[in-house]
């Protein structure tokens, strides 16, 4: 495994990050979405990647971003076909993340059956905390998000409404993709993803272990 001083830089050692979608029932409930059979899989550059002391960026074009705050999962090793049982294994830490979505784009590629590479994928699009080391997060199945703008409390929830587990997901990903040391899988959103504007500023945190803060602009 990787030592946490590696892992530190995990944005740099990393050369993916992957994302599980709809993975909250109440989100899912929300947007009037069903319930996956399977978790559904999409990829997100690592030049999407900001950290604290940078702006969220509105895309050119983007009229309705919205954010989703999420747990990321840290890989420690390389490792594929990864038995559910042996998941634990492989994580090497956490970090918390804004899968921002250009929701316009999303909605028009959906529904002509297109990818969502660019709403999902322009720059700025991952804002992401510090490295959080493993032993930090007690219990990864039960533990609060929460995210704020402006101030005002929009989502709050915890991992035990995800719909698959971390060990489900990352088990599955690793079916069909190499993990690989410092590669990140954001693991869903819970409810209540909603718009944001430029002068904005999103808050968001994990239990009392992580804060992160981010403005937003306009190009
Ligand atoms: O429309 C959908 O099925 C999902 C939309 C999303 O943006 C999925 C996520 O990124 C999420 O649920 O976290
Ligand atoms: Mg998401």
């Amino acid at each position: 495994m990787a030592s946490d001083d590696r892992l530190r830089n995990f944005r740099s050692l990393g050369k993916k990050i992957m994302a599980v979608g709809r993975n909250y029932r109440a989100l899912a409930a929300e947007q009037g979405n069903p319930i996956p059979e399977k978790p559904i899989v999409f990829m997100k550059p690592t030049t999407s990647y900001i950290t604290e002391g940078q702006s969220i960026k509105i895309p050119l074009g983007c009229k309705t971003l919205f954010f989703e705050v999420e747990l990321g999962v840290i890989i420690g090793r390389r490792c594929s076909k990864v038995q559910e049982q042996e998941v634990d294994d492989y994580i090497g830490g956490y970090c918390l993340v804004l899968d921002m979505t250009a929701q316009d784009f999303q909605r028009g590629a959906k529904a002509k059956g297109h990818p969502w590479c660019l709403s999902k994928g322009f720059d700025t699009a991952c804002p992401v905390s510090d490295f959080i080391p493993k032993e930090k997060v007690k219990n990864y199945s039960d533990i609060e998000l929460w995210l704020k703008v402006n101030g005002l409390i929009k989502q709050k929830s915890s991992t035990s409404d995800m719909i698959f587990s971390f060990p489900q997901v990352i088990s599955y990903i690793s079916s069909y993709i190499t993990l690989e040391e410092g590669d990140v899988i954001i693991t869903g959103s819970p409810a209540g993803a909603g718009p944001v504007e430029p002068g904005e500023i999103i808050e968001a945190g994990l239990a009392d272990i992580m804060n992160i803060k981010f403005p937003v602009i306009a190009q």
